[in-house]
């Protein structure tokens, strides 16, 4: 489905790897390839090392031991095969960027040079990707002026904006409503569909991207599982990894998780509910 020639080679790829910061073990014996195309969500409470595996793969952190390589090199900074999406910081009024600006931020790591033939492709990158999201009305404004949903847009627009071959994306959803939420993911599932993008999705709640999702990496307290979502979201396997009875529930084609014993977030990983609190419903205040 890619426009190019289609390259089957694998996009991630982490053979042994362990992260450990001191004496505590974040993650060990850590293997995982990931297609072109493929989207992979990773879940697990907070301190689980999600994050940081994101920014292993981004060439910001080394792993303590084992290998990691993107397209087939080892990991490094600038890559321009990868396009993150940071976890959502809200970009106050002050800040002197518009749109645009943001998504240009995206090229300028990737050394494009000042060149006037560069200076058209880089503007056409930048629109092309503008185009991508959808946001093409609002790019002039200040950022600071545009709402969460719009931001997280021109977001993954300057994810997008270098062609990559992964996306990383940390908590995208967070913060955002309902409405929002399904656009953004939709927003990536479509960019992986029609470029085969491999794309790595760091969520506490897997209710909405759960139709999108191929394989979980599901991280707890140095343990890990990967699998589909059917393989990995049930109660034998939660349970083994949160060492304590955990129960995995269909309701209505989402998943609801009691018993992990984490705070909010955690509870909200596959959408789940504390024992005794009523049914959850994913409204997005669950991640305030
Ligand atoms: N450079 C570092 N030195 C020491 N400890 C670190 C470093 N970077 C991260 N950690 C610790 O590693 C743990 C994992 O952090 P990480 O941000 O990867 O977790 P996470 O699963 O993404 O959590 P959250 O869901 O809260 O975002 C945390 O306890 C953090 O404090």
């Amino acid at each position: 489905m890619t426009s190019s020639t289609p390259d089957h080679s694998p996009v991630v790829e982490l053979r042994g790897a362990r992260l450990a910061f001191g004496d505590r073990v974040l993650w060990e014996g850590l293997d995982l390839t990931v297609q072109p195309g493929e989207f992979v969500a990773i879940l697990g409470p907070n301190g689980a090392g999600k994050s940081s595996l994101l920014k292993v793969l981004l060439g910001q952190l080394p792993l303590t031991s084992g290998t990691a390589r993107i397209a087939g090199q080892p990991v490094r900074t600038g890559n321009s095969h990868v396009g993150y999406v940071p976890q959502q910081k809200s970009l106050d009024e002050g800040v002197p960027l518009r749109g645009r600006d943001l998504v240009g931020l995206g090229i300028d790591g990737h050394r494009w040079g000042i060149g006037l033939r560069t200076r058209r492709r880089r503007l056409a990158a930048v629109e092309a990707a503008i185009a991508q999201v959808g946001a093409e009305s609002y790019a002039g404004a200040p950022i600071g002026t545009l709402s969460g949903g719009e931001q997280q847009r021109l977001r993954i627009a300057q994810a997008l904006v270098g062609d990559p071959r992964v996306l990383l994306c940390d908590e995208p959803l967070l913060s955002l409503d309902l409405a929002n939420q399904h656009l953004v993911s939709q927003l990536i599932d479509r960019r992986r569909r029609d470029h085969d993008t491999a794309v790595l999705f760091v969520t506490h709640e897997i209710n909405p991207i759960l139709p999108l999702v191929d394989r979980v990496l599901y991280l707890v307290d140095g343990q890990f599982r990967i699998g589909t979502p059917a393989e990995v979201m049930t109660s034998e396997v939660l349970s083994e990894l949160y060492r304590t009875d955990v129960e995995v529930l269909e309701m209505r084609g989402r998943l609801v998780v009691v018993g992990t014993g984490d705070a909010i977030d955690a509870l909200g990983s596959a959408g789940g509910l504390r024992p005794g609190e009523g049914v959850h419903h994913d409204h997005h205040e669950d991640h305030a």
